[in-house]
Formats: C-alpha cells, structure tokens, sequence
C-alpha cells in the first residue's frame, strides 16, 4: 500500500500552471527523489504533499494516520536568538530524554546538544533538522533540498545517512534535489519533474532517459561514477567497464 500519493495533481499560481496532472506516490521503506530544474515545482509538490497547498485539481491520499517528518529546504534562525540543539529538538513538543538520546545518536549528532543552532556548519544544522523530523517517528520523511549549501562529500554523507534511517525505521523518503550530484544513485525511484513529470524509474534509467539529458545534458554523470566508486572498496579503476559481463 502506498504511504502517500497524489493523483493528476495540478495547481496554479495566479493563472500560471506550476504542476499539471502530476502522479506521484511513495511506498514504504523507498527513497524516491525529485529532481527537476529551478521553478519546475518541486518545492510546490512537496507543499502539496504535506496538505500546505490546495491542488486546483487532483488530490493527495495519505495512508490513514499517516506521520509524516519534515525537513524544509532553509529554516532561518536569527543568531542573536539564543536557541541550544536541545532546546531545538524540544520544539513544539518536548519528547522523553531516552527518545531523544536515540536519534541523536541515530543523527551523529552526539556531542553537540548545549551547541548554539547558529554555531552549527550547514552539515550539522541538516543532521539536527533531519534529527528534529524522527522524534515524531515518521513512517514518511519529505526533505526538500536537505543538502542545500553542503559540499560534495557533506552531501554524500548526509544520504548515506538517510539510507540508514531509512533501513532502521523502514519508513519512506521523498526528497527534493534540484541539482543532482551524488543524491541519484541513493534512491529507489527518480522522477523527474518540469512542471509535469517527464520521466521516472531507477538512477539508472532516468540518467539515460532523453527528456533527462534535454533538461540536465550529460553534466552528472561524472558525480554518479564518483557516488558508487565511493560504495565500491573492490575496485578502484572505475575508468573503465570491468569485464564482468563477459565472464563464461
Ligand atoms: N506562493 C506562490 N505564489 C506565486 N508563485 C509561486 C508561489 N510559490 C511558488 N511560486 C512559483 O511557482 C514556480 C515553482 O516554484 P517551486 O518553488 O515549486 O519550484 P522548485 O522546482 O522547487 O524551484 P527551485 O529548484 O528553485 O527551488 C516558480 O515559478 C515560483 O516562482
């Protein structure tokens, strides 16, 4: 059974259609990723999944009860604010301390709770907002653009991570990427969205796919190598196909 779906989405802002009969949906236990260039309405689906914006048309149907965790695309906390992690975390609902200590530990994000939110690098301040989503035990995580300002490896690391919450809790990610890197080969599911959805299916055939390359060329590929040669310890030539087909 799906977590969430959203069927023949579409909506509008003053007249201009953002998102226009788009079909979306998330199983348990997948990390489906939505890429798709600057305006082409992610940000607006993942609004619409969370029922924060009304759909002109179409609809969204959750799971009944479904707990969804969020991570927004930027959360701005004025740094004359005095606001410590664990305070953070407590906010708007205080959980138990056992709770807490668990997915801090989850988050590796040990160590940092009397930290001031504004001391933190952007990879920390992911981690505690990625932290802050799991106290609510979400059998749904929508992130979007989690790793926004994070380098390349940061980026990685912070995946990495959500593959492993993903595999602890069995809950469902949707993520928003604008810009692809590392984060393809992470998921299940690419969908590809420029407004509609242009393609969809494995890293793989997604990368392929010609309504891809026509809006993001052949500029990725190279990160993608990078993501699984990290993945890979066996091999370190990954220049070249290694034969392994042809064996027999
Ligand atoms: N509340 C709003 N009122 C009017 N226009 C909006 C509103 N929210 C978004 N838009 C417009 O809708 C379009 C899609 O925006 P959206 O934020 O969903 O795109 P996105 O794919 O997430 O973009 P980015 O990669 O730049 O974050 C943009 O042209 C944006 O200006």
């Amino acid at each position: 059974m799906n977590l969430i779906e959203a069927n023949d989405l579409s909506v509008a802002y003053g007249g201009n259609p953002v998102l226009d009969g788009v079909d979306v949906h998330v199983e348990a236990g997948e990390i489906v990723t939505l890429v798709g260039p600057n305006g082409s309405g992610k940000s607006t689906l993942v609004k619409a999944l969370l029922g924060v914006v009304r759909p002109d048309r179409g609809r969204v149907v959750r799971k009944p009860g479904l707990r969804i965790g969020y991570v927004p695309q930027r959360l701005h906390i004025d740094p004359s604010l005095p606001l410590t992690v664990a305070r953070f975390l407590s906010l708007p609902v205080r959980h138990g301390a056992r709770k807490v200590e668990k997915v801090v530990g989850q988050t590796g994000i040990a160590g940092l709770e009397q930290r001031q939110m504004s001391d933190l690098s952007g990879g920390q301040f992911q981690r505690v907002l990625l932290a802050r989503a799991l106290l609510t035990d979400p059998e749904l995580l929508l992130l979007d653009e989690p790793t926004q300002g994070l380098d390349q490896p940061g980026e990685a690391a912070f995946y990495r991570l959500l593959e492993e919450v993903r595999q602890a809790l069995g809950c469902g990610v949707f993520l928003v990427s604008h810009d692809l890197h590392v984060v393809m080969s992470a998921s299940d599911r690419v969908i590809c969205l420029n407004h509609h959805v242009c393609c969809e299916g494995t890293p793989n055939v997604v990368r392929d796919a010609p309504e891809y390359r026509a809006l993001f060329g052949h500029g990725t590929q190279g990160a993608l190598a990078l993501y699984q040669h990290d993945h890979d310890h066996h091999h370190h030539d990954h220049d070249h196909d290694h034969g392994d087909k042809d064996a027999g």
